[in-house]
C-alpha cells in the first residue's frame, strides 16, 4: 500500500504548526522525515496513524493491503512502551488480541516473527531482563506482528546508546532487504536519515513544511558509517536544517521570556 498525504494543515489555537504538506510514501520505501524541534514531526505521524485529526488536508491509503494484515498503521515509539510484567511473547500477543484470531494461530504468529527477527530465544524474558537494545527490538516486532502497510516510527533509536543505534540500524537495513517494509521514520539524527531513508524529507520551523525532499540513491545495504558519499548527503541536510534550527531555537527563547 501507498501512504499518500494531501494538503495536511493544523493548528493548535492560534498556533499553525502545520502548512500544506503533500507527500507520497510508496510501498517498500523508508521516508525518514526531519526538522527542527516543534516542527510538527511528531504531530505528522500521529495524524498519519489516526491518533488526531488535522485541520484540513487527508490522509490516504492507496492499493492492496499486505497478505494478512491486521493493521494498515502500526507505530514503534522511542520509549517502547512494552508492559513490564508481560514476556516478550506476551508483549506480542497484545497487538493480537481482539482479532478474532484463535489460540494457535496467534502462538504460529508470534513464532513466526520472533524467528523473522531473531529473537526467538528470548520468547519467554521480561522487558527488564533485556538491554534497551533488544526491547526496540521487541517492539519492532511487535509492530511487524500485524503486517501493517506502513510502520510509523516516531525516533525509535533515540534512547539509545550510539553502539546499539549502529547494531539496530543494522538490523533495520537487514530486515528491509528480506521483508521491503514500509516506513515513516521520524528522527532528529542526520546519520540516522542517510543510513535508513531512501528519501529523506527536510521540514521547516514551525509551521512546518516541505522544505525539500532529498533522495538517496543507493542501496541500504552499500551504506554504513563513515561513507563519503552519504557524509556529504548529511552535511547538505545539516546546511538545510541549520539556519531553520537556529529560527526555530530562538523562537522557543522569545516565548520562554
Ligand atoms: N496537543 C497539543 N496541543 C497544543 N500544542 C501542541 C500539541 N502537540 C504539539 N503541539 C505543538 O505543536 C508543535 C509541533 O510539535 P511536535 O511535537 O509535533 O514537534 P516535533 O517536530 O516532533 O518536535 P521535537 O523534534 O522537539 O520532538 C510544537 O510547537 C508543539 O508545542
Amino acid at each position: 500500500m501507498d501512504l499518500l498525504l494531501r494538503g495536511i494543515s493544523h493548528r493548535y489555537g492560534g498556533t499553525e504548526v502545520m502548512r500544506d504538506i503533500n507527500l507520497d510514501i510508496r510501498r517498500g520505501e523508508i521516508v525518514c522525515i526531519i526538522g527542527p524541534s516543534g516542527c510538527g514531526k511528531s504531530t505528522l505521524l500521529r495524524f498519519i496513524g489516526g491518533l488526531e485529526r488535522p485541520d484540513a488536508g487527508e490522509v490516504l491509503l492507496s492499493g492492496p493491503e499486505p497478505e494478512g494484515s491486521l493493521n494498515p498503521l502500526t507505530y514503534v515509539f522511542q520509549d517502547f512502551a512494552l508492559l513490564p510484567w508481560r514476556t516478550v511473547a506476551g508483549n506480542i500477543s497484545l497487538v493480537l488480541e481482539d482479532h478474532g484470531l484463535g489460540k494457535q494461530r496467534v502462538a504460529a504468529i508470534i513464532e513466526d516473527v520472533l524467528a523473522r527477527t531473531g529473537l526467538s530465544e528470548f520468547r519467554e524474558a521480561l522487558p527488564r531482563q533485556l538491554s534497551g537494545g533488544m526491547r526496540q527490538r521487541v517492539a519492532i516486532a511487535r509492530a511487524l506482528a500485524v503486517r501493517p502497510a506502513v510502520m510509523l516510527m516516531d525516533e525509535p533509536l533515540s534512547a539509545l546508546d550510539s553502539q546499539t543505534r549502529e547494531l539496530l540500524m543494522d538490523d533495520l537495513v537487514s530486515l528491509w532487504q528480506r521483508e521491503r517494509f514500509t516506513a515513516c521514520y521520524v528522527t532528529h539524527n542526520l546519520a540516522e536519515a542517510v543510513r535508513l531513508g531512501h528519501r529523506v524529507v527536510v521540514l521547516s520551523r514551525r509551521p512546518g513544511q516541505i522544505r525539500t525532499v532529498v533522495e538517496i540513491d543507493m542501496e541500504l545495504s552499500e551504506r554504513g558509517p563513515g561513507h563519503p558519499e552519504l557524509e556529504a548527503i548529511q552535511s547538505q541536510l545539516w546546511t538545510l536544517l541549520r539556519d531553520e534550527a537556529r529560527a526555530a531555537d530562538r523562537e522557543i527563547a522569545d516565548v520562554a521570556e
